[in-house]
């Protein structure tokens, strides 16, 4: 993976400090043309296409209790997606942005559709209260389709991509990823999902403590000190992880791309610890209702867009703030200058 370059870094900051305003007033607005215009590595970015990838699969373990909703929901809301009752689905139509749902793990299998990229790994993961939740080679596949699904949307062009998930457990299978990676203990990752009480979110981290001290004592290391592929295979979840793959795919070949809420900072985090340089690429779209999500954010310095409280997934936030980031090219390409508007700067 190539660093972004920094050739034209002094170039950009000039042009965002002599627009019409006082230096510095439009805010996180001037760090998102920043970042865009470096990434694209040019003084007049483009934000006109974008494309969202939502990645759906099921979670072995949420039968011991870890959601307060069934699995079926699972594929009955990736029907909903397809059928554009979803949230994401809405906020992608007001947007013009293209919705494609992929199949990576959902326990059941999906009748054929357009919008449907079927590229099942397994039917869903293990449940890893018992066992480990994937093998590397679901691990390796699930990464690849998610590099692969950016790869052909980047072939069409496209200015940004915007990942989601669906998967009735994952925010309790993110958590613990954030554990084995941290080290913190479930206590502190655990939060409510989609919307637990005090007692159901005990019991979750109940649950993901056991995962954490089984796959610790089968690795004979404690949670923090596990290589990437142990995290995976361990305690991994199959859309996570293709998200994963999506955005180390996405910096590869140097495009930015947007990270949604709690699960999907976890993608990011997953992915950092196999390229460092992938977070350059990752632009904050919110700050979740899901308690861990601030501290993690923090973790990363990032600033993130949106603070809704919103706490559904989907990818609905990063499509809530792509107008936001379209607002930033704008100002960045079309906002005229002192010098252009003759207009008197700050003496
Ligand atoms: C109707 C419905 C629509 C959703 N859309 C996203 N999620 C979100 O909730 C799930 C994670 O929460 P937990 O870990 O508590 O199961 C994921 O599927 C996520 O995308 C939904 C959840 C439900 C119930
Ligand atoms: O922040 C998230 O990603 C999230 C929070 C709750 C439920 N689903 C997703």
């Amino acid at each position: 993976m190539t660093p972004i370059s920094d050739a034209l870094d002094s170039q950009i900051q000039h042009k965002i400090d002599t627009k019409t305003k006082p230096l510095g007033s439009l805010g996180g607005l001037e760090a998102l043309a920043y970042q865009v215009a470096r990434i694209q590595n040019t003084l007049v970015p483009e934000m006109k296409r974008a494309h969202m990838l939502v990645f759906a699969a099921d979670h072995g373990a949420v039968e011991k209790g870890m959601s307060a909703f069934p699995q079926e929901v699972t594929p009955q809301m990736v029907g909903n997606f397809l059928a554009g009752g979803a949230a994401v689905s809405v906020f992608c139509r007001q947007h013009n942005v293209p919705l494609k749902v992929i199949d990576v793990g959902v326990k059941v299998d999906m009748p054929d559709h357009p919008l449907l990229a079927q590229r099942k790994v397994a039917y869903g993961s293990q449940d890893f209260t018992e066992h480990a939740a994937l093998t590397l080679e679901e691990v390796n596949t699930a990464l690849g389709v998610g590099a692969d699904e950016v790869s052909n949307v980047v072939s069409q062009g496209t200015d940004l991509l915007m990942f989601g998930e669906m998967g009735i457990g994952n925010t309790g299978v993110s958590s613990c990823m954030l554990s084995a990676i941290s080290g913190q203990r479930a206590e502190e990752t655990t939060g409510r999902g989609t919307g637990l009480d005090d007692e159901g979110v005990s019991q979750k981290s109940a649950i993901l403590t056991q995962a954490l001290n089984r796959a610790s004592t089968s690795l004979n290391k404690p949670i923090g000190e596990w290589a990437p592929w142990e995290v995976a295979t361990q305690v991994g979840g199959l859309e996570i992880l293709a998200m994963s793959g999506a955005m180390l795919r996405s910096a590869e070949l140097q495009k930015p791309f947007v990270v949604d809420g709690f699960i999907c900072t976890v993608a990011l985090l997953f992915a950092k610890q196999m390229q460092a340089h992938v977070v350059d690429y990752a632009i904050f779209a919110h700050q979740s209702g899901e308690q861990a999500h601030r501290k993690l954010l923090n973790e990363f310095d990032a600033r993130p867009i949106l603070k809704l409280d919103l706490r559904l997934g989907e990818g609905s936030g990063a499509i809530l703030a792509y107008p936001i980031i379209q607002s930033a090219v704008a100002f960045f390409n079309d906002m005229a200058s002192f010098e252009s508007a003759g207009v008197s700067n700050a003496t």
